[in-house]
């Protein structure tokens, strides 16, 4: 079903604020963000290191409330922690002593479900999606990092969100398997047409994935440049030299740019 001007977004920000306050004083991690992501929509979160991404995206989770302002799902105030949303961080979480299978249907036992055969079968659906089907039952020690990720993914997906959060999932793995689960989860969100909030540093990343980049800019946190790349999705090549997705690319970078130099005038 395609998303109507008329149907609420599925994440609307209005005048959020965070400020954090500690014995060494007041951090202003967020001032003034207004947003609002569409369903099926896929916007990344890029920017310099402490500009206020994980904790956007942890307002967006439910995890943490906002100083000021309101965050909404699909029309509905956010109280409390978003269950309805699936979650990937940099770390997979996975437990060590349960099989790929077994880390994958903790989703249904921490909401109260026993998987039964319906539930198995769901979860053993997006192993082999992932490419991942013959490590079910496997230990997450057993695999390698990007098979972690791709188990976490499905951990994330097996109750079908809504709405997907991401917070730096492919961070920690080396190049050629980062842009392979890119294009991968590009596939996946293409297909599933989940909504994504995908919180990253590298502008390769986000330009490649997103239907909209959201440059934030640091203390405070305040959105310094919106790029909408209206190319579909799942037929992008990785951005390089002559690629079509080079202008978003650049335009990007220059966001970035103005940010590092703004902080090196301030500083
Ligand atoms: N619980 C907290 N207590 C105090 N300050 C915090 C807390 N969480 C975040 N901050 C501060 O808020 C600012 C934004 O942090 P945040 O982790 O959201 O940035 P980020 O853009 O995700 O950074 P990175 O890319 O390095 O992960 C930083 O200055 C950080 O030190």
């Amino acid at each position: 079903m395609t998303a109507t001007t008329l149907d609420p977004p599925a994440v609307s920000i209005q005048n959020v604020s965070r400020l954090f306050r500690t014995r060494q004083g007041t951090t202003q991690a967020l001032k003034g963000i207004n947003l609002e992501i569409a369903d099926g929509e896929f916007v990344a979160l890029l920017g310099p290191s402490g500009c206020g991404k994980s904790t956007l995206l942890t307002l967006i989770a439910g995890l943490d409330t906002p100083s000021s302002g309101e965050i909404s799902m699909y029309g509905t105030k956010q109280v409390g922690p978003n269950t309805a949303a699936g979650f990937v961080f940099q770390k997979d979480l996975l437990l060590d002593w349960r099989s790929a299978l077994s880390n994958v249907l903790i989703q249904f036992e921490m909401r109260g479900i026993r998987p039964g055969k319906a539930e198995v079968a769901r979860a053993r659906e997006l192993l082999a999606m992932v490419g991942v089907e013959q490590f079910a039952d496997a230990h997450p020690f057993q695999m390698s990092g990007g098979m972690r990720q791709r188990v976490a993914i499905c951990r994330a997906l097996v109750h079908d969100p809504r709405l997907l959060l991401m917070d730096e999932p492919f961070g920690a793995l080396d190049a050629i398997t980062r842009e392979r689960l890119n294009f991968e989860l590009a596939e996946i969100a293409a297909r599933s047409k989940k909504t994504v909030v995908f919180v990253t540093h590298s502008v390769e990343e986000a330009v490649f994935l997103a239907d909209r980049v959201i440059v934030l800019s640091p203390r405070p946190g305040v959105i310094h440049a919106e790029i909408v790349i209206p190319l579909a999705r799942d037929q992008r090549g990785w951005p390089g030299e002559g690629t079509p997705l080079d202008p978003y690319v650049r335009q990007a970078r220059q966001a970035m740019d103005a940010i590092h130099l703004e902080r090196e005038n301030v500083a």
